[in-house]
């Protein structure tokens, strides 16, 4: 199956963990027994080797449960460890050169904050998926810029390919973007900020549920 057939649910960004990389491992582990399906290793910190020892170890967990890895940034990282594929914003590169980087199949991610406009291009030089947000207040990055919810509505009439809400988002306010046309919910400190990961996943993850079920 096309891994661009998988984009879709709960999807859950990494940040380093203060206790260590083993720490961190067991809250991925932890969110995926919860539903996660797509995880991105978000890591700005420097150390080459420390980055692709972490990642090549993610991918192979996320594999055990059927998930996808993604790498932020960096798309020689994301290629030298064959992940699933890379997220890129306005300072990571063009898509189309990242394209080339990461290969036919790799999926590729582009942040489009909420400029529509920016979304459609992505799509026509080969996106797999475009991100919109912040759509709340952010912990782990204040300064994003604000997206409207309508956004997303206008973005699912607008492009064929999936679309990814981020910033701020809890199983609260979630629903309300899977309702105007999210199709992933992007997830930082709504997971790995709480004490018990897989009850936190899997109320996140029956949110998808619930939308997909026929009106009676
Ligand atoms: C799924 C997803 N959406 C948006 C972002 C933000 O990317 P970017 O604008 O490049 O900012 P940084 O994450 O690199 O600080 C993302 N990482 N993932
Ligand atoms: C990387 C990024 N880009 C826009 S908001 C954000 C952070 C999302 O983290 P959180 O879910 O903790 O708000
Ligand atoms: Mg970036």
């Amino acid at each position: 199956m096309p891994k661009t057939r998988e984009l879709k649910g709960l999807y859950a960004i990494t940040q380093p963990h203060p206790a260590g990389f083993n720490a961190l491992m067991s809250q991925v582990e932890a969110a995926l027994a919860g539903g996660v399906r797509v995880v991105q290793y978000r890591d700005k910190q420097p150390g080459e080797a420390r980055r692709r020892s972490e990642s090549a170890a993610l991918l192979s967990l996320c594999h055990q449960h059927d998930a996808l890895l993604i790498i932020n940034d960096d798309a020689g990282l994301a290629r030298s460890i064959g992940a699933d594929g890379v997220h890129v914003g306005k300072q990571d590169g063009d898509t189309v050169s990242v394209r080339n980087r990461v290969g036919s199949d790799a999926i590729i991610g582009v942040s489009c904050y909420n400029r529509l406009p920016l979304a459609v291009a992505a799509q026509k030089a080969g996106a797999d998926y475009v991100a919109f947000g912040r759509f709340f207040p952010s912990l782990t990055k204040p300064e994003a810029v604000q997206a409207d919810i309508n956004l997303l509505t206008e973005a699912k009439q607008s492009l064929q390919i999936p679309v990814v809400a981020i910033g701020g988002i809890t199983p609260e306010n979630g629903a309300t973007l899977i309702r105007a046309g999210a199709d992933m919910l992007a997830v930082i400190n709504g997971i790995f900020g709480v004490p018990d990961i897989t009850s936190r996943c899997r109320h996140f993850s029956q949110l998808f549920e619930i939308s997909e079920r026929p009106f009676p």
